[in-house]
């Protein structure tokens, strides 16, 4: 019997709703199957980043040559960097039977929805506006028209929540996570039933 493929989920969601928070806390105790896909980014590394792990740290010159090479299955620029899924990875690893993840933006996640439409999109969306906005003053040194403008861009991208399959809110880090999970365990269940069905009784043919 043909060997099962993995599943593509892609978190996805506005900027500062947590995404990589969630992300972390996933992959803080991941599932057997499921392995995250480390993105290639133009933007300098941050104190305590390491290539390779939480990013592939490359020039802007180096990203523009794997755009060229076709080697990115999505890519965008955001806030004056690179951001991108290299192709090859997750390609290998659905194949051998894992399940891939991506914590994205929304315009890369548009992308994959064109070349994976069986893809997982997980949409996550904070409690309220007024959060949201706690949250990006929270989390940095931007000036209050930086903010501004960081609240209008996620107003817009708060309007892409309907592309997606499953819209998740992050009120509790560790209850969007349960959600996430039951979610690619439900999809599992739906997608795979017959095949493993089949498999159960005609298992040892
Ligand atoms: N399209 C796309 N977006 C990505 C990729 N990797 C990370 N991002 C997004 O890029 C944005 C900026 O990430 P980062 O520079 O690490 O800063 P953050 O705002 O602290 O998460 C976040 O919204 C990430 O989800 C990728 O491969 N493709
Ligand atoms: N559920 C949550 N409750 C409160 N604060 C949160 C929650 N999830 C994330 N945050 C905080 O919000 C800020 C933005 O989170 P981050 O993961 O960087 O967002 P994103 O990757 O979507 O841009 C961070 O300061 C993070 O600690």
């Amino acid at each position: 019997m043909e060997k099962e493929k993995g599943l593509l989920i892609v978190l996805s969601g506005p900027s500062g709703v947590g995404k990589g928070t969630v992300r972390k806390e996933i992959f803080s105790n991941p599932e057997r199957n499921l392995v995250y896909s480390i993105s290639a980014t133009s933007r300098p590394k941050r104190p305590g980043e390491v290539d390779g792990v939480d990013y592939f740290f490359k020039t802007r010159e180096q990203f523009e040559e794997m755009i060229e090479r076709g080697e990115l299955l999505e890519y965008t620029e955001y806030v004056g960097n690179y951001y991108g899924t290299p192709l090859e990875y997750v390609k290998k690893t659905l194949e051998e039977g894992k399940d891939v993840f991506l914590e994205i933006e929304v315009e890369g996640a548009k992308q994959v929805r064109e070349k994976f439409p069986d893809g997982i999109f997980i949409f996550l969306i904070p409690p309220s506006l007024k959060e949201l906005e706690k949250r990006i003053k929270n989390r940095g040194t931007e000036s209050d028209e930086t903010i501004k403008n960081r609240m209008e861009v996620a107003k817009e991208e708060l309007k892409m929540m309907g592309l997606y399959d499953y819209v998740v809110e992050n009120d509790e880090v560790k209850e969007a996570c349960r959600k996430i999970k039951a979610i690619i365990e439900a999809e599992h269940c739906r997608r795979f039933r017959i095949q493993n069905k089949l498999e159960k009784l005609l298992g040892g043919c």
